[in-house]
């Protein structure tokens, strides 16, 4: 049977209108580097990072051919089907202008799932699909995983982070990747699959919640943003199996996310355990 939609359904990003955007907004963002191809965009913005570039890069790529995923998974990332960006943030350095202190790399572990916040908003607004965050901070929706996030400390970047975010737009079926339950937008039924605003959208929400917890000198509890994590969580209150980096796995029930982003499970024995890194698998 042939295609339900075809390469018309995937048009170029309009470079004007986002460049526009994104000098018109108030936002942090500088400078942008759209290509039509790359590697992966988080390995471009932290070699811009290590040759000095400011915070504020945002690096989009219509494609990438070695984008990559937590866990040292790869990211599929097929031509104009997608939203792959990368942004260069640098907490640590303080900016006297809007007010913003250093933030304490104990409170970097936030910038993930405030990445994770804006997408689920941009998502659940433009698109109207009913998706939530899976911690840390999956996509999902339903079972199906439809984005994901990666964020990394650059060596040699001088405190630079850079937080990557791929989302499935219109990908089809026979381009999901195979490793994990999958989804895009389009699949799922959204209501709108244009990139160019739910890119620009993302790009807003994801300059406010940086500019709120910034501004809060990272505190996640006083910017709001962990009461809007828990909000969009579909992780929490659930029965949980948690693959730990070690190998270990627990199983439980995901009571909350801390103060620090951790999430705390609840064993069977009563016994609660704070998890900073892992797999997490809706059991029920
Ligand atoms: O869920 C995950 O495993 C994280 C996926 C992150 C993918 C994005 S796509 C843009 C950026 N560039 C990359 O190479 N990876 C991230």
């Amino acid at each position: 049977m042939s295609s339900p939609y075809t390469d018309l359904d995937r048009p170029p990003l309009n470079a004007r209108l986002l460049s526009r955007a994104l000098v018109t907004e108030a936002g942090p963002w500088t400078r942008l580097d759209l290509r039509a191809e790359t590697g992966s965009t988080n390995a471009d913005a932290a070699g811009a990072a290590r040759a000095g570039e400011p915070e504020g890069l945002v690096v989009v790529a219509e494609r990438q051919t070695a984008g990559r995923g937590r866990r040292d998974r790869a990211w599929t990332s097929p031509a104009r089907a997608g939203i792959t960006l990368s942004v260069l943030l640098r907490p640590g350095v303080p900016v006297a202008e809007r007010d913003w202190p250093a933030v304490p790399p104990a409170a970097y572990g936030w910038l993930p799932l405030l990445a994770g916040v804006a997408l689920v908003e941009t998502v659940t607004r433009l698109a109207e699909v009913p998706a939530v965050l899976k911690w840390p901070n999956d996509l999902m929706v339903g079972d199906l995983k439809c984005a994901g996030i990666l964020a990394e400390g650059v060596p040699n970047g001088v405190g630079a982070v850079v937080v990557g975010i791929g989302l499935n737009v219109t990908l089809r079926e026979d381009e999901l990747p195979t490793d994990r339950p999958a989804t895009s937008l389009r699949l799922a039924g959204a209501a709108l699959t244009d990139r160019d605003p739910l890119l620009r959208a993302l790009l807003r929400g994801l300059g406010d919640w940086y500019g709120r917890w910034r501004g809060a000198g990272g505190d996640a509890e006083d910017s709001g943003l962990r009461e809007a994590y828990l909000h969009h969580c579909g992780t929490v209150g659930r029965a949980v199996r948690v693959q730990l980096p070690s190998g270990a796995e627990l199983v439980g029930e995901a009571a909350t996310v801390d103060a620090g982003g951790q999430l705390v499970v609840r064993d069977a024995g009563g016994v609660q355990h704070s998890v900073a890194a892992g797999d997490v698998l809706h059991v029920r």
